[in-house]
């Protein structure tokens, strides 16, 4: 079994969609494939109307091969502030042609305001480790978990694109999505994410790191400089989340290039002018690098006027790790790689 399905962006690459069929007949819905969570939740007939702008809803007894799961409930909280909670059944699940008879699809009774105002996004796809999937009593499998074996290799791979759709792969590596080799890197899944470490990252050009200037007698005042270009980066890859949250000693070193950057209160994070030139933010796994073009580090102007812009590379706030959103995984084709017991993660240049 094989499936593949677009990803389409909404405005500044906020999300991506992806179109997914519930149930018999097949009622499509459009949800956000999301790597750091493992829930399959949808807007659904049991969604108060209150809390319901425009999405697709899910109606399991519209659907002959939908079960209800007896008993079982489920109560997600993201990072963000958001959450949802419901019922669960069990249905027909296809993505890109990948179906699953018996997946858990979780029906939305409450979705907090951020949902409802978020009118395209039909529901979540969790694509994390089963783990920390939230059904009680039972705790459920994520989609991929369920297909994994039926699957003729066990990975997914993302292929998310700047402003134009991209494609999410279950089942094989399509070798006309990236150039150069993959790197594959161990995943350390032990809190339910696909955690990993990239072994290295460079703010612009390399001159731009102080020890390869050929600074013999750099005043004692400089920096000793954080030799970026060998200092390791942990965090989970997500899929579901937009930016890149990196330690703030990276965000001083990126937005130290930019001269009208400041850390803003009132924005939430770092915004510059948004005319400012700024620099590509590259990563490395292996002996592949990945390069972040500074165009997509200039994420989307604050308000209106159009003078200020928000960064796309912006503080982890002390989570005790990074999270590589799809800011930092649009540049790269992306391979998630499970056979059930070493999880890991490739990345090659395209
Ligand atoms: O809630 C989230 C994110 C939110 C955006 C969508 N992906 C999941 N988590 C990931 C980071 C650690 C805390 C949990």
């Amino acid at each position: 079994d094989t499936g593949s399905a677009a990803a389409t962006p909404e405005q500044y690459d906020i999300q991506y969609l992806t179109p997914v069929s519930l149930g018999t007949p097949p009622q499509i819905l459009n949800l956000d494939f999301d790597s750091g969570s493992s829930d399959l939740w949808v807007f659904s007939s049991e969604t108060p109307a209150s809390q319901v702008k425009g999405q697709a809803q899910y109606n399991p007894s519209k659907s002959s091969t939908s079960k209800e799961v007896s008993g079982a409930t489920w109560d997600i909280s993201y990072g963000d502030g958001s959450s949802s909670s419901g019922n669960v059944y069990t249905d027909v699940v296809n993505v890109g042609n990948a179906t699953f008879a018996g997946q858990a699809v979780e029906t939305a009774q409450q979705v907090s305001s951020s949902f409802t105002s978020d009118t395209n996004n039909d529901g979540l796809l969790g694509l994390a480790f089963s783990t920390i999937n939230t059904v009680q009593p039972e705790q459920q499998k994520t989609f991929f978990d369920n297909i994994r074996d039926d699957l003729d290799s066990p990975v997914w791979t993302a292929d998310l694109k700047h402003n134009e759709p991209g494609t999410y792969n279950f089942g094989f590596i399509d070798d006309s999505l990236y150039t150069g080799k993959i790197a594959y890197t161990d995943v350390d899944s032990s809190d339910g994410f696909w955690m990993i470490t990239l072994d290295s990252y460079s703010v612009g050009s390399s001159t731009s790191n102080l020890s390869s200037r050929a600074f013999h007698h750099r005043p004692s005042t400089f920096p000793s400089p954080s030799d970026s270009a060998s200092t390791p980066l942990t965090g989970i890859a997500d899929t579901g989340t937009t930016l890149a949250l990196l330690p703030d000693s990276v965000c001083t070193e990126y937005y130290s290039q930019v001269s009208s950057a400041a850390n803003s209160q009132t924005a939430g994070g770092y915004v510059f002018d948004c005319d400012a030139t700024l620099p590509d933010f590259t990563y490395t796994v292996g002996s592949t690098t990945i390069t972040i073009p500074g165009e997509y580090i200039n994420y989307a102007p604050v308000d209106t006027t159009g003078e200020q812009c928000f960064g796309g590379i912006q503080s982890d706030a002390d989570i005790g790790f990074s999270i590589f959103g799809d800011i930092a995984l649009k540049a790269a084709f992306v391979v998630f790689e499970d056979d059930g017991s070493s999880p890991r993660l490739g990345f090659a240049q395209k």
